[in-house]
């Protein structure tokens, strides 16, 4: 792959809007970001302020209305799903408060079949991935049988999977204790330095304090 200078990540003047009935929300108004290899960013934001929706369209798993967004220079914004999703396998880890797991896969089974998706790269094996955000033991559970906190690193675990250039998380200590959270950080900040940019939606001040800038949204703009 050719060697990328600039951001990692970029999107520019990205707007979204909602209508429901007659009901129209403006959940993007011109946010703009930039994102380096190893840097990290903590996204916060009250409640409704668009940090979902901003890392939904840095995903490309929703179509920003206007801007457009570049992954290691490709442009993701406006192009097919299938383009999307091809893209996102090869370059995006995402933790989402939905989940990332299959529930008919055990925990060990989703991190391998997510390896699949992609040609071989520099990558962990599933079980030190499992030991590294510690539910090691739960390797053979079904997503089903873990609680929220497992399931939360067993997220975690799948979103680095690939070794991704870019790992988008929303909330991703939301539901963990704070040993846990520091052994979480431990594991984000070492995927940082190893050239991974990071942005984090967060209301954990551990997790703002880790990261290089802090970004706050309101209303759907940079306050
Ligand atoms: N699919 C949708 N249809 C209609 N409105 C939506 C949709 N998704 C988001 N919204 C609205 O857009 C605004 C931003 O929502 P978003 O989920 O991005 O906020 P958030 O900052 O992530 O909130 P929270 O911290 O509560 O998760 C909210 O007013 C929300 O109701």
């Amino acid at each position: 792959m050719a060697a990328v200078t600039g951001p990692v990540l970029s999107a520019r003047s990205l707007y979204r809007f909602f209508r429901v009935g007659e009901e129209e929300t403006f959940a993007l108004q011109g946010v703009g970001l930039d994102v380096r290899r190893g840097e990290t960013v903590a996204v916060t934001g009250p409640s409704g302020s668009g940090k979902t929706t901003l890392l939904n369209c840095l995903a490309g798993l929703d179509e920003p209305d206007g801007g457009t967004v570049r992954v290691v220079g490709e442009r993701l914004s406006h192009r097919a799903e299938r383009e999307r999703g091809a893209i996102r396998a090869r370059h995006i880890g995402v933790l989402f408060q939905t989940g990332n797991l299959l529930d008919h896969l055990t925990v060990r089974d989703n991190i391998a079949l997510v390896q699949r998706l992609v040609p071989a790269r520099a990558r962990v094996a599933p079980q030190e991935l499992l030991d590294r955000v510690g539910i090691g033991r739960r390797a053979g559970a079904l997503p089903g049988q873990l609680s929220g906190g497992e399931a939360a690193r067993a997220g975690l675990a799948v979103a680095l999977a690939n070794a991704p250039d870019v790992l988008l998380a929303d909330e991703p200590t939301g539901e963990v204790d704070a040993e846990t959270e520091r052994r979480l950080l431990a594991l984000l900040s070492e995927r940082a330095a190893a050239g991974t940019a990071v942005v984090v939606v967060t209301h954990s001040r551990a997790v703002a304090g880790a990261a290089d800038r802090v970004l706050r949204l309101r209303d759907g703009r940079w306050a």
